[in-house]
């Protein structure tokens, strides 16, 4: 599948639970005073204290700003969580689900990720959507399999290339330092472009973008991206220095 570069790309920072009020507004506005004139679309997706400030600290900069997490319901008696709504009213435009953290640490579901995201696209947000094989699931040639899987639960049928990016994440490459090669996540990007295409909709499925996350740094990103189904970066520890973040998008650009 070739039409990669129509895809734009999408350069999004997942600061994880980092980050106290200044050093999250110091890294947004560093952040932003890089990205004019980007070819790629940023993002960042602070904690969730941090949200309004970093919103405010970006201003007019073509910086968007996500979640880490949402509930599945709008509203209610959910101690500790944070409703798709509220993240759209602090100026959210997208909201990252299914983590493997999330999934391993929170015992998410799929079924669970995948009534997240329905219920941030009914609050107007792009959801992305995490997908990865653990290195023992790899190793017994389970990737595709488990990608399927991860793909069939948690994705909404009415997902559309408006409102979800998938990001595959290796959960062996995660904060790890080992990247998955260019031709493995190639391989995968293509599985789950075909395996979407055949159960969503081709229309859908072609301009879905595809992110790969794991490790991504300046150094391995242009060969990440020159793949033509890797459509950009979920990027964790990279993300928390704004020289390595924009340097991940010069590489971007440079492919665009
Ligand atoms: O969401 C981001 C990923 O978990 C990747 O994290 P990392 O770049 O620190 O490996």
């Amino acid at each position: 599948m070739t039409m990669a570069r129509d895809r734009r790309f999408l350069i999004a920072g997942n600061w994880k639970m980092n980050g106290l009020l200044q050093d999250g507004v110091d890294l947004a506005k560093a952040v932003a005073a890089g990205s004019d004139g980007r070819k790629a679309e940023l993002l960042v997706c602070p904690p969730a204290t941090l949200i309004k400030p970093i919103v405010d600290a970006i201003g007019g900069a073509a910086v968007a700003v996500g979640g880490q997490d949402c509930h599945y319901e709008d509203s209610g008696a959910f101690t500790g969580d944070i409703s798709p709504t509220m993240l759209k009213d602090l100026g959210c435009g997208y909201v990252i689900l299914g983590h493997s953290e999330r999934r391993a640490y929170h015992g998410e579901s799929d079924a669970e990720v995948k009534a997240k995201a329905e219920a941030a696209h009914d609050a107007g947000l792009v959801a992305i959507i995490c997908v990865g094989e653990t290195e023992a699931q790899r190793d017994a040639n389970e990737t595709l399999t488990v990608i399927s899987t991860q793909l069939y639960g948690s994705v909404p049928e009415a997902a559309t290339p408006d409102n979800t990016v998938i990001a595959y994440e290796p959960v062996w490459a995660i904060g790890t330092g080992r990247t998955a090669t260019p031709e493995q996540a190639q391989d995968v990007h293509d599985h789950i472009r075909t395996y979407g295409m055949a159960t969503f909709g081709p229309d859908n499925w072609d301009g879905v973008r595809i992110l790969y996350g794991g490790s991504m740094k300046p150094g391995n990103a242009g060969e990440l991206l020159s793949q033509p189904d890797v459509d950009g970066g979920l990027i964790g520890g990279a993300s928390l220095k704004a020289d390595d973040f924009l340097g991940i998008a010069d590489a971007a650009d440079s492919l665009m």
